[in-house]
């Protein structure tokens, strides 16, 4: 309690431990806590909402990172050599300062699952997001065909740059009442400085220009997730 305290959020920041900044009085709330943090570019961390405890917290995050960073920057070369684009155009529309955020969403069990959303549908606005699963407790569920199935995620990022040939799904967290449930979300997103548009070669006569130019398109997605609606139709020509 302590800890979560020294690291809580504080007024308009989105970082630190607590709930989501509500920024609209009839925004829908979620049943959860959460603790938010830019991890990347290094010297943008906000080191005052880091836990110190438990000791190994920094360090093993850190490691979680690097390893990370390996793994989205292989998975967005192989995604670009399945569309037969060179390896690194979306890597170059990432930038050198791309961003990592960590999400620690810790759901309490709730009395009335039937009533709240552990998370409101969504779909996330980063470029890759990489969950790691509570182990025990299932709450995660992907919208397909008009249907909920309990499966895991994936951006919206790429959908611009990929002209909507990526698709970024629909999921929720659901509560429930008897357990706890905790997991890790770790969102990869495009340097906020540098605009991202659709590669010049997935735009044609079958398949126009769907988005506009976007920067920093993290914050046109919080204004308009919390109110509940879909972020994506504010770049949508
Ligand atoms: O907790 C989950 O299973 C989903 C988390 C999620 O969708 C998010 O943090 O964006
Ligand atoms: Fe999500």
């Amino acid at each position: 309690m302590v800890e979560k305290q020294k690291h809580g959020r504080a007024g308009d920041d989105y970082e630190g431990y607590g709930n989501d900044l509500v920024l609209f009085e009839n925004q829908p709330l979620d049943w959860t806590d959460r603790l938010y943090l830019l991890v990347s570019p290094e010297d943008r961390q906000k080191l005052n909402y880091w836990p110190e405890n438990p000791e190994s917290f920094r360090y093993v995050l850190r490691e979680y990172i690097a390893r990370l960073k390996q793994i989205q920057e292989q998975l967005l070369k192989s995604i670009a050599m399945s569309l037969s684009l060179p390896e690194d155009c979306f890597l170059n529309q990432f930038g050198e300062r791309s961003t990592m955020y960590a999400r620690f969403n810790y759901y309490p069990p709730c009395s009335r699952p039937d009533l709240v959303f552990g998370l409101k549908p969504h779909a996330d606005g980063s470029g890759i997001t990489i969950l790691l699963q509570d182990k025990e407790v299932k709450g995660l569920q992907l919208l397909k065909d008009d249907k909920w199935f309990w499966v895991p995620i994936m951006p919206d990022a790429l959908l611009i740059m990929s002209n909507g040939i990526l698709k970024s799904p629909i999921h929720r967290a659901v509560t429930n009442s008897e357990t706890e449930r905790n997991t890790l979300a770790m969102f990869y997103s495009p340097d906020p400085e540098k605009e991202i548009e659709p590669l010049e070669e997935l735009v044609d006569d079958e398949r126009p220009r769907l988005f506009t130019k976007v920067r920093n398109y993290p914050d046109t997605y919080f204004h308009f997730y919390q109110r509940g609606k879909r972020p994506i139709n504010a770049v949508r020509i």
